[in-house]
């Protein structure tokens, strides 16, 4: 969300910001009901203020024995309690679609993000690895695990329908090694690990701007105020709802970790193959919380995404970092760099993180504020990048490290959680 007043005040930001982003909401509109809500709020406060002044006159009229001065006061008085009384619920009627309206406005794109209409305008900015040229006729992941007995589509879609899966074996294993590599190597950072709830209640993800927009792509549970994450950010950021930290507190760093589920609504037909596009997958998330200050966005941006880059270096795996543009980024973001592995059975890279930066659009809709060393009460800047997401990142780890021999390396950082074992083996 916006500061209100920075949208009166740069309505034609707002506006290009809206086109850049395919955003459709109408800031005219919103301008206009705002103007409504202004007017309707100074006519309840000048009628306020004519009652106090009227209630000062009565009194002075009873003291004075001024009978019919006091009457014709009294019945002026109740006509303005009867426009008060009409206007207040009008009032809050338009404050209440003023803040819907809000909550749809997308943030002002940093300048340095590419204008762009979707995932085909997002510009690489840096490759890393060699990709590997297999001598061997290579499989894909899907192939890889089946040969491995590393995974049961069929079972998963008789117990959770389409889009699920149980990991089996070694890849189940992988899988919690994954993200204990993880969160070790993010905390060794100073990260403060998290542990979240993976059930949240609305406000949370109004506040990292799930909803409303993104609302179809959440489960709801049935008869609760809760919803099911689609990633640990939301419930990180409705942990510090409505709190004013110390500016001496900031930075908050955390790395958390919570099961997340997406309805994955209008993907249909889109990656149904082996375990690309689930409805539940674990993630491993870094998450900030920073001072008001765009270049500490900036530096924690690059920072965010640094983190990532060397969990995957650790994991050996080709990849290439894309700047996303201004159609593919989504209304909160002012900057975000997405992370794609290179997956050799596709000959393309796919992505495996997302690495954003919000300003203070996240925190605004959230009221995470802190109090700065004037005193001055400020809303936080927030950031989030993903750390690890399983099972999506053993595609390129399983095909990248396949073996002549069908084997599976696993990649030398991962070996201490998975008990020293050097390679899955063809059974
Ligand atoms: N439906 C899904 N199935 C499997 N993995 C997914 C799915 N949706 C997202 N992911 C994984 O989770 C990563 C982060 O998801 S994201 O929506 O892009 N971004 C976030 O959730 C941010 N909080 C940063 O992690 C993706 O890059 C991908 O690796």
């Amino acid at each position: 969300m916006l500061d209100l007043a920075f949208i009166r005040n740069n309505p034609e930001a707002v506006k290009e910001a809206a086109r850049l982003k395919n955003n459709t909401l109408d800031i005219d509109a919103l301008l206009s009901l705002d103007q409504q809500v202004l007017t309707l709020q100074r006519e309840v406060e000048e009628a306020r203020a004519q009652q106090n002044a009227l209630s000062k006159r009565i009194q002075q009229a009873a003291r004075e024995k001024k009978v019919e001065e006091r009457n014709a006061l009294i019945a002026e008085g109740k006509r303005l309690a009867e426009q008060i009384k009409e206007k207040e619920p009008e009032l809050s009627r338009l404050q209440e679609e003023r803040y819907r309206m809000l909550l749809l406005v997308p943030n002002i794109p940093d300048p340095s993000a590419p204008i762009g209409k979707d995932e085909n305008d997002n510009v690489p900015i840096k490759y890393w690895g060699e990709k590997p040229e297999f001598n061997f006729k290579s499989l894909d992941h899907y192939e890889l695990m089946q040969k491995h007995d590393l995974v049961d589509i069929e079972r998963a879609v008789k117990v959770a329908g389409s889009r699920s899966y149980v990991l089996k074996g070694d890849a189940a294993r992988l899988e919690l090694a994954l993200m204990h590599f993880a969160f070790d190597r993010i905390a060794l950072k100073g990260f403060t690990p998290l542990i979240v709830p993976a059930m949240a209640r609305e406000f949370c993800f109004i506040g990292n701007g799930q909803f409303p927009k993104g609302r179809d792509q959440v489960y709801a549970i049935e008869g609760e105020d809760t919803f099911l994450v689609g990633t640990s950010e939301v419930s990180i950021t409705g942990m510090f709802k409505d709190e004013i930290l110390k500016e001496e507190e900031l930075p908050k760093t955390f790395v958390g970790y919570c099961p997340c589920f997406r309805q994955e609504a209008g993907t249909y037909g889109k990656d149904t193959r082996g375990v690309f596009r689930i409805h539940q997958f674990n993630k491993v998330e870094q998450y900030v919380m920073c001072k008001a200050d765009h270049e500490e966005s900036v530096r924690w941006h690059e920072q965010l995404l640094k983190n990532s880059e060397e969990l995957i270096q650790a994991l050996e795996l080709p990849y290439r970092v894309v700047n996303v543009c201004t159609g593919d980024m989504g209304d909160g973001k002012v900057g975000m760099y997405d992370l794609e592995c290179w997956v050799p059975s596709e000959g393309r890279y796919r992505e495996t993180h997302s690495c954003s930066y919000f300003h203070d659009w996240q925190a605004r809709r959230a009221n995470i504020r802190y109090r700065d060393e004037e005193g001055k009460v400020k809303f936080v800047h927030t950031l989030n990048n993903t750390a690890i997401a399983s099972p999506r990142i053993l595609i390129p780890l399983l095909e990248i490290h396949q073996q002549a021999d069908g084997s599976i390396r696993i990649p030398q950082a991962l070996r201490p959680y998975m008990g020293g074992q050097e390679y899955i083996k063809a059974r």
